[in-house]
């Protein structure tokens, strides 16, 4: 057997800088990625099989266009997997939980079958976010999110994760953006501390927030949720939506602000995560 952690990708920042001739829209985000996941377990077995467990099993059914079997048969090899996800990640939710899935499949089965991952197009292929899901640790991502920088060494950081339970369609939030030329992210420079790191990404946007926010309002009482908890730095949506984040320094008032507002919210889910490096 061989297990995998497929870490939630949380976009610090996301701007919209373009569109391709197919649609396809040009970004460019800091991406990162939280201790908060699914995990995935593979054994060999004659025939490719999933099953699905764990808390947010019942939002997914296990079917053929699942991405941890779409990953399975990229390889095209015609080889058999017993494969078992334990679904913690929300559905839907901005922090990329079905390309976390495909990354750590793609991992766990390259070293079960002993062969080499798909190449770079086939990977793409899966989700524009399988990539940087991949590469599982602090990066610039740009182009549809196939051109990936790694980044100076970011500070020590917590986030809590906050999702209220409801989904939004990534297409329907492209489809919904006021403009798609904003002005790309500046060059990132190294940091002194997590103060220095959320001053810089203050000034920076998720770009897709306002349009995700129009189709489900609740975005903005998830972020204010986050926003009033003490110690937390910044709080902003990731990706498309809806779940939102909170930077926090200590761990104590990450774990504090995550008890707080699922409290205040059961209906949410809510998680604490250092930033992994
Ligand atoms: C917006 C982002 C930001 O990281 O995150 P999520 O909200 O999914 O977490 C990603 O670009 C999402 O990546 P992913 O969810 O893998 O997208 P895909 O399955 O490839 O594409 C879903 C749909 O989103 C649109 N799409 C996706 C990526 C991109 N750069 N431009 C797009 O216009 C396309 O309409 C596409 O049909
Ligand atoms: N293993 C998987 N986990 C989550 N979603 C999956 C998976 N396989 C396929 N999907 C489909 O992919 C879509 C995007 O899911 P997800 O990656 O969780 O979204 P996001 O990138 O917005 O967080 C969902 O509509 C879901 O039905």
């Amino acid at each position: 057997m061989t297990a995998e952690f497929a870490p939630a990708k949380v976009n610090l920042t996301l701007h919209v800088t373009g569109r391709r001739a197919d649609g396809y829209h040009l970004l460019d985000s800091l991406v990162v990625f939280a201790a908060v996941g699914d995990v995935l377990r593979v054994t060999p077995a004659e025939r490719l099989t999933l099953r699905i467990s764990g808390p947010q099993a019942r939002a997914l059914a296990a079917e053929d266009d699942n991405l941890v079997l779409r990953a399975a048969r990229a390889f095209g090899l015609n080889r058999g997997a017993a494969i078992e996800l334990e679904k913690h990640l929300p559905v839907a939710s901005g922090i990329g939980g079905g390309s976390a899935d495909a990354a750590a499949g793609l991992r766990a089965l390259a070293r079960l079958w002993g062969v080499a991952l798909p190449d770079a197009a086939t990977v793409l292929r899966l989700g524009a976010d399988v990539p940087v899901c991949l590469a599982g640790r602090p990066v610039r991502m740009a182009g549809v999110g196939e051109t990936l920088t790694p980044l100076p060494a970011l500070p020590e950081a917590w986030l809590v994760l906050a999702n209220p339970g409801l989904g939004v369609s990534t297409p329907e939030v492209f489809r919904a953006l006021a403009r798609r030329d904003n002005r790309a992210m500046p060059e990132v420079p190294g940091f002194a501390d997590v103060r220095d790191f959320a001053g810089f990404l203050r000034g920076l946007r998720n770009d897709m927030e306002p349009a995700a926010e129009s189709l489900l309002p609740v975005i903005g009482t998830v972020r204010a949720a986050l926003a009033a908890q003490k110690g937390c730095l910044l709080a902003r949506m990731s990706g498309s939506g809806a779940t939102c984040f909170g930077l926090f320094g200590a761990e104590a008032q990450a774990q504090e602000a995550a008890r707080a507002v699922q409290a205040a919210q059961p209906g949410w889910w809510v998680q604490a995560g250092r930033m992994l490096s």
